[in-house]
């Protein structure tokens, strides 16, 4: 069933439109990214997201958002369908723009679960999160005329506008256990990415050290991929930040349900 469009506003309009969550997919498979990365997991993806990344894989959840809205219930029944897994990750689309992920997270938690949340950085939320895998969005990712997927850079403004908001940014960072995890086209990348993390460990109490601090390469196929992968390891070297791969790109490139 399709979402409607307002998925991608507002949570209050988004959580207006149905009961629940809007859920684009359910599926298992290994953490492809970030400090947990190879570790079997099932993958909650919400529908609808605030910004509008040119580069984002997961096109259906962001420039043209699908799902069905599902009652908590059903998720977590399917979730614990896969028996082999104690983590879960809440993904996007961007999870926080729903209220209802709160309760999710909540009723995770009660089962035992392990949840790490895939986010943009720029809702926070009050709720049971082990980790939270941050992606901040550099000005690389904006959506411009010459770049959109879709338009002709009716997003730009907004996206530019909304892509860091420091007080959600350091709430998330000061309460949970984090991880900062950029996406890098290349190495003019890295003064917005060394001005940022000043910024967040200026504005937190928390000690954000150079290994919460991941450099992920762009790319969703493993193409892509063979252009980025190398230049963004030697970066990591050059400032000393954690290298992420994207395992799940490296193995079953982009197939769906990976
Ligand atoms: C689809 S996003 C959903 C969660 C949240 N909206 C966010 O951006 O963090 C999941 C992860 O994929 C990353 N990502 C999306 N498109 C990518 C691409 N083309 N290359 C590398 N990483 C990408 C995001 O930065 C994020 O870390
Ligand atoms: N295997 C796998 N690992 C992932 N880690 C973060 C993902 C995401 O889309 O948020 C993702 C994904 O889509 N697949
Ligand atoms: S914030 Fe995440 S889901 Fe939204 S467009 Fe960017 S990568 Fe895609
Ligand atoms: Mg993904």
């Amino acid at each position: 069933m399709p979402v409607a469009s307002d998925v991608g506003e507002p949570a209050t309009d988004a959580d207006a439109a149905g009961e629940g969550l809007p859920i684009n997919e359910v599926f298992y498979s290994l953490q492809g990214e970030g400090t947990l990365a190879g570790v079997p997991s099932v993958f909650v993806r919400t529908s609808g997201c605030n910004l509008r990344c040119w580069f984002c894989d997961s096109y259906h959840t962001s420039w043209e958002p699908t799902g069905a809205w599902r009652d908590v219930d059903s998720i977590i029944e399917e979730v614990q369908s896969h028996e082999q897994a104690n983590h879960v990750v809440l993904t996007g689309g961007e999870p926080l723009i729903h209220e209802e992920s709160v309760e999710l997270l909540e009723r995770l938690d009660e089962e035992g679960y392990h949840a790490t949340v895939e986010t943009n950085g720029t809702i926070y939320r009050d709720a049971p999160i082990d980790l939270a895998s941050i992606s901040p969005k550099l000005a690389s990712s904006t959506p411009t005329p010459e770049r959109d997927p879709k338009g002709e850079g009716e997003w730009e403004e907004k996206h530019e506008q909304n892509r860091i908001d420091m007080d959600a940014l350091s709430q998330m960072v000061d309460d949970y256990e984090t991880q900062l995890k950029f996406v890098v086209t290349d190495e003019s990348d890295l003064p917005e990415i060394t001005d940022l993390v000043d910024r967040v460990r200026k504005a937190t109490a928390t000690t954000v050290a150079d290994d919460d601090v991941l450099l992920m390469p762009e790319g969703m196929t493993r193409e892509q991929l063979d252009g980025t992968r190398s230049e963004v390891a030697e970066l990591a070297m050059e400032y000393g930040y954690r290298y992420t791969p994207r395992l799940h790109v490296d193995l079953w490139n982009d197939a769906p349900g990976t």
